[in-house]
């Protein structure tokens, strides 16, 4: 998977090139591109923002640096039939949840918009349009001051997916959220600490019960922590809790 991330402080993405998203992209399994939006620009003093039309506070990202930097991600030749898929984090966009983390692994090439400022005119993304599959996305309901952080989250959420990345995939299936409940709380040695033991069942060995066991946490938390998922669970996530005996 291709992934081109466009910022005006490429610095914030040097976190991608740390642990497991660096080793993916020494691996040859993701290559990350991150450029400097100022890059293209041709005044002298490298400017990528403006006044608002309209009035209002703060400046908005001038759109040709934008529009000269996306066409770079487009290669000559794009591979194949898919346009790549431009992310452009906003407070104003669809929510990023773990369904769209696997649905855009799937992706062969993704390229990041970081807007900064009070955003990124308009009429880029409408543009974009022409080349890309735009998709203005939060991640969540607060607001950052700008896209890299939502890129960071994004870029880890999605390549952890990617096949190859994580070492053993047996840990991307039960987390939290892949079945659309909260994970069970973890336990590690010593079994004794502080005073605080840890359940019993999990020194059983039983592991149909110690299933039974982690589901019905599962659960709990979830309805205690956020009853909003439960209400949108699949039915057969509850029999599948019952099966877990
Ligand atoms: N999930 C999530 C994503 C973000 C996010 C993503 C990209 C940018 C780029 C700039 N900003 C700061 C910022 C400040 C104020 C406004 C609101 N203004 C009101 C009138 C015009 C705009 C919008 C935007 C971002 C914020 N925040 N939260």
């Amino acid at each position: 998977m291709r992934i081109d991330v466009f910022s005006i402080f490429p610095e914030y993405l040097a976190a991608l090139d740390l642990s497991l998203i660096g080793k993916a992209r020494q691996d040859g399994l993701l290559d990350v591109r991150v450029k400097d939006l100022r890059e293209f620009t041709t005044d002298r003093h490298r400017t990528v923002d403006d006044t608002p039309y309209g009035g209002g506070a703060g400046m908005v990202m001038k759109p040709e640096p934008w529009a000269q930097a996306l066409a770079t991600a487009l290669d000559p030749a794009p591979e194949g039939p898919a346009r790549p898929t431009l992310i452009v984090p906003s407070p104003a966009g669809e929510v990023f949840t773990q369904k769209t983390a696997y649905e855009l692994a799937g992706a062969g090439h993704l390229v990041f918009a970081c807007g900064r400022y009070e955003g990124i005119d308009e009429r880029v993304l409408e543009w974009a349009g022409e080349h890309f599959t735009v998709r203005p996305m939060s991640l969540g309901d607060y607001v950052l001051n700008g896209g890299e952080v939502a890129v960071l989250a994004m870029v880890e959420a999605i390549g952890r997916l990617v096949p190859g990345v994580v070492g053993n995939p047996e840990s991307l299936v039960e987390e939290s959220h892949s079945d659309g409940l909260l994970e069970y709380p973890v336990y590690t040695k010593p079994s004794q600490w502080r005073e605080r033991p840890i359940p019993e069942v999990l020194l059983s060995g039983n592991h149909a019960k110690i299933a039974r066991f982690r589901r019905d946490e599962q659960l709990r938390r979830t309805s205690e922590r956020r009853p909003d998922l439960i209400a949108k669970l699949d039915p057969s996530t509850l029999d599948k809790a019952d099966k877990a005996t």
